[in-house]
């Protein structure tokens, strides 16, 4: 969770603030999509995106365009050394792998750092280049010849589009791209990020805003993972100037400017207090008179677990791996998972799920006209099944080592023969526990027959929702149709409920509606054992549950079915 205590709002923003003080709140609003609970309040900066090269402009000078072309590589080299620095000085547990993006940071810095590039593009812009244009085929011939010598290497040449990025945005006087590095805690506005963008995101982030992306995004579970607020598909926010002071709801999806210093104090200090009043509740999840539904987890990595749940109910193995270009070992996998294992006491493990939204550079996949319904989730095991006997192996080891029970699953289960492969397979390794995800309306018009193969399901109601309506999760504009409360899909998790009934099996939700206040009790009712959600909603859905009897839950989500 970020410190909300750390944004200096001491002084009011002159661009928001009224002339006389500021006791008005002259508030514009912008409406998104809330995406991930909280509110949070300070000022924005913006992410930029790569610079559009302009048309070649006419040099007067060649020796001034040659010394904004060695500034520019200077400049960037000591970004990114800057950058290192704060990467390497966080305090442990803050961010993802601390000393690992530094070194990543550091060796960017160090390319561009080479002499051979400097002098190439220097050489182009004595000729008569612009310094832009000197920079962008100097890095561009770099990259081609990186790109020929293969292996390795060519998997760097991604870094030096990068790095060209950046050396062309300063020699245009543009905002450098990539994560900003301000110094200070902020909000951070883009246009999109990646899923890796999401995981490199460091302490200073308040909150995110962006102008794209859809409800179940995984920069939505990412920033609902870390508890930061945020807002997506939130028109405008892009044209807003850095350093506009600004108040972001991440359950109401709005953003507000104008703000007064004393009304984002306020909003600080009221976040502060609804937070420390939700982490008061204790307690495993029970309905008013009762009746048991396991609160557990989703994490990406040991880093994510948080005390007060009954386990973890999904362990997205893929997000350990995001920005890899090399496939992890084995040695490396037992690692990550034993470390899970060691601090949890039942662990619901993922297997990897690849492709469409989470892209796995390392598996090589290529491109698909349509990746949503090509090969992602368990079929990638269709065309390298080497993938998952190592990961299945080293799960199998990680038990073993740490003594735990291993409970795995599969993502993108689609057929009963599909699910029956997968769980001989993890079976034949000694794995406890065999279940499938039900993400596609196949597997759960056939959840009876699934469960016969294996002995729980959870439902992932974000690609469910996905399958079901057809429509793409990541799509701003398609949001209603992505709405978890819908009967269709509602419906669906009653079927799936029902035969975990009849089987004696556990059925969960860990899919992003588990972790919604109003939809928790519905889900209930509906009959499912387990919602698994983003550390931060557990307090939450656990106030939700106690609220109502389990007939009360029943009640509503007949009605919400009906
Ligand atoms: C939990 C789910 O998996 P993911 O969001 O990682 O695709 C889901 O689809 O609901
Ligand atoms: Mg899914």
């Amino acid at each position: 969770m970020p410190d909300l205590s750390r944004p200096d709002l001491s002084r009011p923003d002159p661009r928001t603030v009224p002339p006389g003080g500021g006791a008005a709140d002259p508030a514009g609003r912008l409406a998104g999509l809330g995406v991930s609970q909280g509110r949070a309040a300070g000022p924005m900066i913006r992410m930029a995106g790569p610079p559009a090269l302009p048309a070649p402009r006419p040099v007067t000078d060649p020796g001034a365009e040659a010394a904004t072309v060695a500034k520019a590589l200077e400049s960037v080299t000591t970004d990114l050394n800057r950058r290192a620095a704060a990467a390497r000085s966080q305090p442990s547990g803050e961010q993802a792998g601390g000393a690992e993006a530094a070194e990543i940071l550091e060796a960017l810095a160090m390319m561009a750092e080479d002499p051979m590039l400097l002098e190439e593009a220097e050489r182009r812009a004595r000729d008569g280049a612009d310094a832009a244009h000197a920079l962008d085929a100097a890095f561009t011939q770099h990259r081609d010849a990186l790109a020929e010598l293969g292996g390795y290497l060519a998997e760097r040449a991604a870094d030096l589009d990068d790095l060209k990025h950046r050396a062309v945005a300063f020699a245009l006087g543009l905002p450098m791209p990539g994560l900003p590095a301000p110094g200070h805690p902020y909000v951070l506005v883009a246009e999109d990020l990646s899923p890796a963008d999401t995981a490199g995101l460091g302490p200073d982030v308040l909150a995110l805003v962006t102008e794209r992306g859809g409800p179940t995004s995984h920069t939505a579970i990412l920033a609902r993972g870390r508890g930061l607020p945020a807002v997506v598909a939130c028109a405008g926010v892009m044209d807003l100037p850095d350093g506009t002071v600004i108040g972001v709801d991440g359950g109401a999806g709005e953003i507000t400017t104008g703000l007064t210093a004393e009304r984002a104090a306020e909003i600080v200090a009221g976040e502060r207090a609804e937070r420390a009043r939700l982490a008061a509740s204790r307690g495993p999840g029970r309905t008013a008179d009762g009746h048991p539904v396991k609160l557990l987890l989703n994490i990406g990595s040991a880093k994510d677990l948080r005390p007060g749940a009954e386990g973890v109910g999904l362990f997205r193995t893929e997000f350990l791996f995001l920005d890899r270009t090399g496939a992890p070992s084995f040695e490396e996998q037992v690692a990550a998972y034993a470390e899970v294992f060691e601090q949890a006491e039942t662990v619901i493990v993922r297997t990897l799920d690849a492709g469409t939204d989470k892209p796995l550079p390392f598996l090589g996949l290529p491109a698909e006209p349509n990746p949503a319904l090509g090969i992602r989730g368990l079929r990638v095991d269709r065309v390298l099944p080497d993938v998952l006997d190592t990961q299945l192996d080293a799960i199998a080891e990680a038990a073993r080592a740490t003594g735990t029970q291993a409970w795995v699953m599969a993502p993108m289960v689609t057929t009963v023969a599909e699910a029956g492969a997968f769980a001989r397979r993890a079976r034949e390794r000694g794995i406890a526990k065999v279940g499938a995800m039900v993400e596609v309306p196949a597997a759960a018009l056939r959840a009876g027959a699934l469960l016969r193969e294996v002995d729980f399901l959870s439902i992932g109601t974000n690609d469910l929702a996905q399958y079901t309506f057809a429509a793409d999760r990541q799509h701003s504009e398609l949001a209603d149709l992505l709405d978890p409360r819908q009967p269709a899909l509602l419906q669906l998790i009653g079927m799936c409920a029902r035969a975990g009934r009849e089987a004696g099996k556990p059925v969960g939700v860990c899919g992003e509606a588990a972790g919604d206040p109003l939809l928790a009790p519905l889900l209930a009712g509906l009959g499912v054992t387990s919602l698994s959600m983003a550390p931060v909603c557990v307090p939450a859905i656990r106030e939700a549950l106690a609220g109502l009897t389990l007939e009360e839950c029943r009640r509503r989500a007949e009605e919400a079915v009906g």
